[in-house]
């Protein structure tokens, strides 16, 4: 592995959510996906949306790249599309998919993660749950955040499109021409964390609750 790899992106040190016993530290490598898995109420969800700044919560976490960017010193809204959320149930309020984006995505972006365009014009209530999912990826990705923290965002796919989402993720996150970019994602699929991660970027809460 190049040592480019092993750089960190983001760090977090004293946190604490949930039902953990005892505070959690970790990093996120640049260019690589770690997983995030433990028990159902365990506090993963908690966990990304206090990396978001979403929540009340109490830890050190920084971005170290482009260069060091303190959660407690950056604005919310600011730090929210440098450090992304995307939630297991996206949300959607306006009358139609496209007026969510914004810049209106391309037919070629679409089929990338298996969709048609002609959805941009359908009303949200309109769409399956999986089709909503793969939008809200797209929607966010044109934030261009460096870091992803991904709620469970396959569970209601099938097997192709899950495939193709993923491979999706690890385009964006190694891309040659882009900022530092790096993956924390929440699955209680055992064998996409091994598709995905490594060894050493399986985060596992089962030990802290
Ligand atoms: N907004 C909230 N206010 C108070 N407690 C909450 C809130 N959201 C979640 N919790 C509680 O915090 C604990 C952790 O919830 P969380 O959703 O992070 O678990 P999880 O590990 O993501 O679970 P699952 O795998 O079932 O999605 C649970 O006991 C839950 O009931």
């Amino acid at each position: 592995m190049a040592d480019s790899l092993r750089t960190t992106l983001l760090s977090v040190a004293n946190l604490q959510m949930g039902q953990m016993q005892r505070p959690l530290d970790f990093s996120l490598p640049v260019g690589k996906i770690s997983m995030l898995v433990g028990p159902s109420g365990s506090g993963k969800s908690l966990i990304l949306k206090a990396l978001s700044d979403l929540i009340v919560h109490q830890a050190d976490i920084s971005l170290l790249k482009p260069s060091k960017l303190k959660q407690q010193q950056t604005g919310a809204p600011q730090w929210r599309q440098k450090v992304m959320y995307f939630a297991a149930h996206s949300a959607w309020w306006a009358d139609s998919i496209a007026e969510h984006f914004q810049q209106r995505p391309s037919a070629e972006e679409l089929k990338s993660v298996g969709l048609s365009i002609k959805l941009l014009d359908a009303h949200p209530e309109q769409c399956s749950s999986g089709e909503k999912q793969r939008l809200a990826l797209l929607r966010g990705l044109q934030y261009q955040p460096q870091v992803l923290l991904l709620d469970e965002i396959t569970a209601n796919l099938d097997a192709t499109t899950t495939a193709q989402i993923e491979a999706l993720l690890i385009d964006y996150i190694q891309a040659d021409d882009s900022e530092d970019r790096a993956i924390l994602w929440v699955s209680h699929d055992q064998q996409q964390c091994r598709r995905l991660a490594d060894d050493d970027a399986i985060i596992s809460l089962a030990d802290y609750v």
